[in-house]
């Protein structure tokens, strides 16, 4: 090669067919692993970009005749609904605008789910008494991935009402009057730790929500390490219950995932030592071990057995059904009572003639919980205007007709709850925080606060006690103020105030 030849830059194609001349394996190599990733791309990306096209384009033209508007296709309608749920008037925003322009049936696409939602008494009725089997639950695929198949949340019929009869059992009232000591003591020290400095509501909620449930159900301590491990696994599979659907490391599916067995594992292990006989406790893991080694009751012995999976199955979705609903409901309450000084005042003088009647040294009994009527008004109202539980879904599991529109098995429902919550035909006033309207029973199917019907709320003895102890002891001992005035909302399926209502706390 001369100095003048050198001197010049050569042609991309003159390297190239010189490399090929020279490197005939290199070039074989080179094409096979063009033509290689060309069919990379093609599988992994392009047939399956196709194929939820497809499927997307043929759901929405059966979806056809609903009215509503499906957006972009996979992405849908998401972003204006993300963006609305972050809002203080949150998911109703959202649904009240395409209600006015659609009515109360109207299709759309969320969260990569063609959907149909529909509100009012009737829809109620339908999707949830349950009749004649018309609808199953419709949980996102990474909620059944970390839940497990035999959770409650995935059975229907006859095995459905098994698991809650088995579930239902311990979270009874005979049952839970054994807790009460303990969430007693637990809200008495939470409470004295609120004393000065900021207090994020919301965080400590979700502490002593979480102690007082795994405490119920497998008598966890309420600090040291097994406490911690068990709340950061938690924290963790809760987080990748309605996450993307990415079993990869590093993102939050794949992680829930790990946790799940790091927290099966734990449960293993407790489970070994019960049965051993060398740890015995009065709770709900040990009622179901019993009945499991037919010592509870004679009879219906087979029916009553759970095998280990199950049971750890339907621990977590206790916990996981339990834990962010109870957390936002006591926040909301908290937060409520302090926006509404005559509704605070009225429940104070009902928690305070509760003590006056107290002999000296002696703390909340049951039936100082069953005097608590205003406290138990004030819960309600909160679950109606907060809605911690926007909207339930479900799954027609054959084709039936609502106002007007023909459902077709298959399809994704959602109950839309917040407009029920808010419709001014059955709420006088909604936006109006006022316990009083629920001094006479309501219309079936107007509040579902926790749900109705086959699938309402198993939980809701456990959560008032826990919010009505907890409250006792706020308004009786302390004051407090919002530090922040921020209304907005998290994007999350259970509503909370995005800042965790931050308060300071005084003694009265
Ligand atoms: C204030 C707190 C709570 C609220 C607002 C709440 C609300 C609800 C609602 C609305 C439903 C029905 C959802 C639907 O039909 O799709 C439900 C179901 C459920 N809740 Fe709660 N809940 C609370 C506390 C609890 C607690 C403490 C537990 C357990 C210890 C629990 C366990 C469950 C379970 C397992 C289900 C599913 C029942 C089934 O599918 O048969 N919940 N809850």
């Amino acid at each position: 090669m001369t100095n003048k030849k050198r001197g010049r830059q050569a042609p991309a194609v003159y390297i190239s067919s010189r490399l090929d001349s020279r490197f005939g394996i290199y070039h074989f190599v080179t094409m096979e692993l063009v033509i290689f990733l060309v069919l990379v791309l093609f599988s992994v990306i392009l047939l399956p970009a196709f194929a939820i096209l497809h499927s997307w384009a043929a759901s929405s033209r059966e979806l056809g005749k609903i009215p509503g508007n499906l957006g972009w296709p996979f992405i849908g309608e998401s972003l204006s609904f993300i963006s609305e749920f972050a809002s203080p008037a949150g998911i109703y925003s959202f649904m009240n605008k395409r209600q006015q322009r659609y009515g109360k049936v109207f299709k759309t696409s969320v969260l990569g789910r063609l959907t149909v939602f529909m509100t009012g008494r009737d829809a109620s009725k339908v999707l949830l008494s349950g009749k004649d089997g018309i609808v199953s639950l419709n949980l996102f695929y990474t909620g059944k991935q970390v839940l497990g198949p035999s959770s409650l949340l995935q059975t229907s019929g006859e095995e459905h009402k098994r698991l809650r009869r088995l579930i239902g059992q311990p979270l009874s009232v005979d049952e839970l009057k054994n807790s009460l000591h303990f969430i007693n003591a637990l809200a008495i020290e939470t409470l004295e730790g609120w004393h000065g400095g900021k207090v994020p509501v919301l965080e400590e909620a979700s502490a002593f929500t979480l102690k007082v449930i795994s405490n119920i159900l497998m008598s966890t301590e309420p600090s040291g390490a097994e406490q911690e491990k068990f709340r950061l696994n938690f924290k963790i599979i809760s987080s990748a219950f309605a996450s993307l659907p990415l079993k990869i490391p590093g993102f939050a599916f794949y992680n829930g995932i790990k946790a799940r067995d790091r927290m099966y594992e734990m449960l293993d292990t407790i489970i070994s030592r019960r049965r051993s006989g060398s740890e015995v406790r009065f709770d709900f893991l040990q009622s179901l071990l019993q009945m499991q080694s037919g010592e509870a009751r004679t009879g219906e012995a087979e029916e009553d057995k759970l095998s280990d999976s199950q049971l750890k199955d339907n621990i977590l979705t206790l916990l996981i059904a339990g834990h962010d609903t109870t957390t936002a409901a006591l926040t909301w309450v908290i937060k409520f009572l302090e926006e509404n000084p005559s509704v605070l005042e009225k429940l104070r003088e009902e928690q305070r003639v509760i003590q006056e009647n107290w002999k000296e040294g002696s703390n909340l009994t049951w039936s100082d919980i069953n005097k608590m009527t205003y406290t138990n008004k004030v819960i309600s109202e909160t679950l109606r205007k907060a809605t911690v539980l926007p909207w339930f879904s479900r799954k027609a599991a054959q084709d039936f007709e609502i106002d007007g529109c023909n459902i077709k098995k298959g399809w994704s429902l959602n109950l839309n709850v917040v407009s029920i919550h808010h419709d001014p035909n059955i709420f006088t006033n909604p936006e109006k925080f006022d316990p009083s309207r629920f001094d006479s029973p309501l219309k079936p199917f107007s509040f579902l606060g926790f749900g109705s019907g086959p699938r309402m709320c198993p939980g809701i003895n456990l959560a008032k006690l826990e919010i009505c102890v907890f409250i006792h002891h706020l308004v009786c001992r302390y004051q407090w103020k919002p530090l922040e005035q921020d209304d907005t909302i998290y994007p999350t399926l259970v509503r909370m105030p995005k800042n965790k209502y931050p308060i300071s706390v005084e003694p009265l």
